[in-house]
């Protein structure tokens, strides 16, 4: 089977060393595949890489077996992403913008109708849909965002902390939407740093630190947040492959990291 979405070696060096040293990630049509990290681990990186946002210095992206620098418009269209600030003309009514980003993802306009009336039925934004994006809370602001990567029923969703600002209902509604897309043979990569949340969504947890994929959780573990520090601690102890690599001209500070964000 084709992944939706595949990195073979993908590396992306900022000056000063941090970035994306050289990660394998495959996400399955019908699987939903999440990175967790420290701040600056890579995440955005990484999917701004698989987006083509960002070009790799080396390595293999490809979106349903098609080369993601050559990737043309139906490719694109099958893709919904959100990254960072939601975008959204902040003019345009929620409902305007929606059918907009519609039609950017080839809907035509009936369907492109059915599809904003259904995903704001589905992300709860039946309130504000004649309300400019402008004066939008955050919080509704990012259900916005998440509606406009989902309404299309991408065959790739790609979603950076998609959580953020988000109520508990909105949480909620989230992950059933990111759950009915996958049903439906979407594959989505998803960033999050709420490790419950991940744990009860996600099919395979992808573990990064200092740009490298360093281990897997198990979605069904028991103290997911307690396995997910070991296996960052361990990453950043003195004689771990991370640091070996700091030493090198313009390596990363060698570790210590995770014992700082665990408190310890
Ligand atoms: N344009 C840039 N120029 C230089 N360094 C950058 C740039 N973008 C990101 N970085 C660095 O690359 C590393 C990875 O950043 P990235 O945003 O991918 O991390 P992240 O895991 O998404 O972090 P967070 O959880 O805080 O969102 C960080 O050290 C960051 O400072």
């Amino acid at each position: 089977m084709t992944p939706r979405l595949e990195l073979r070696g993908v590396r992306k060096m900022y000056e000063g060393g941090d970035g994306v040293l050289g990660v394998d990630l495959t996400v399955m049509p019908g699987e939903i595949h999440a990175i967790v990290g420290l701040n600056g681990a890579g995440k955005s990186t990484l999917m701004r890489l698989a987006l083509g946002i960002s070009t790799a210095d080396a390595g293999w992206a490809g979106i349903d077996g098609v080369p993601v620098p050559a990737a043309r418009w139906d490719i694109w269209a099958g893709v919904g992403h959100l990254l960072e600030t939601p975008l959204a003309y902040p003019e345009l009514t929620v409902r305007q913008n929606l059918r907009l980003s519609a039609r950017l993802h080839g809907l035509g306009g009936p369907a492109a109708d059915a599809a904003v009336s259904a995903i704001i039925a589905e992300l709860g934004l039946e309130k504000y849909a004649s309300r400019r994006a402008g004066r939008l809370s955050l919080g509704n602001r990012q259900r916005v965002g998440l509606a406009a990567a989902l309404q299309h029923f991408p065959r790739l969703v790609v979603l950076d902390e998609p959580s953020n600002a988000l109520d508990p209902a909105g949480v909620i509604l989230l992950r059933e939407a990111i759950a009915c897309r996958a049903r439906a043979g979407a594959g989505v990569l998803i960033s999050s740093h709420h490790l419950d949340e991940v744990s009860r969504i996600a099919d395979r947890i992808t573990v990064i630190n200092g740009g490298r994929v360093v281990g897997e959780l198990d979605p069904a573990g028991t103290d997911i947040e307690r396995a997910f520090f070991a296996i960052v601690r361990a990453d950043d102890e003195p004689g771990s492959r991370a640091d070996h690599d700091a030493l090198a001209p313009g390596g990363r500070e060698p570790g210590g990291r995770a014992d700082r964000e665990a408190g310890r």
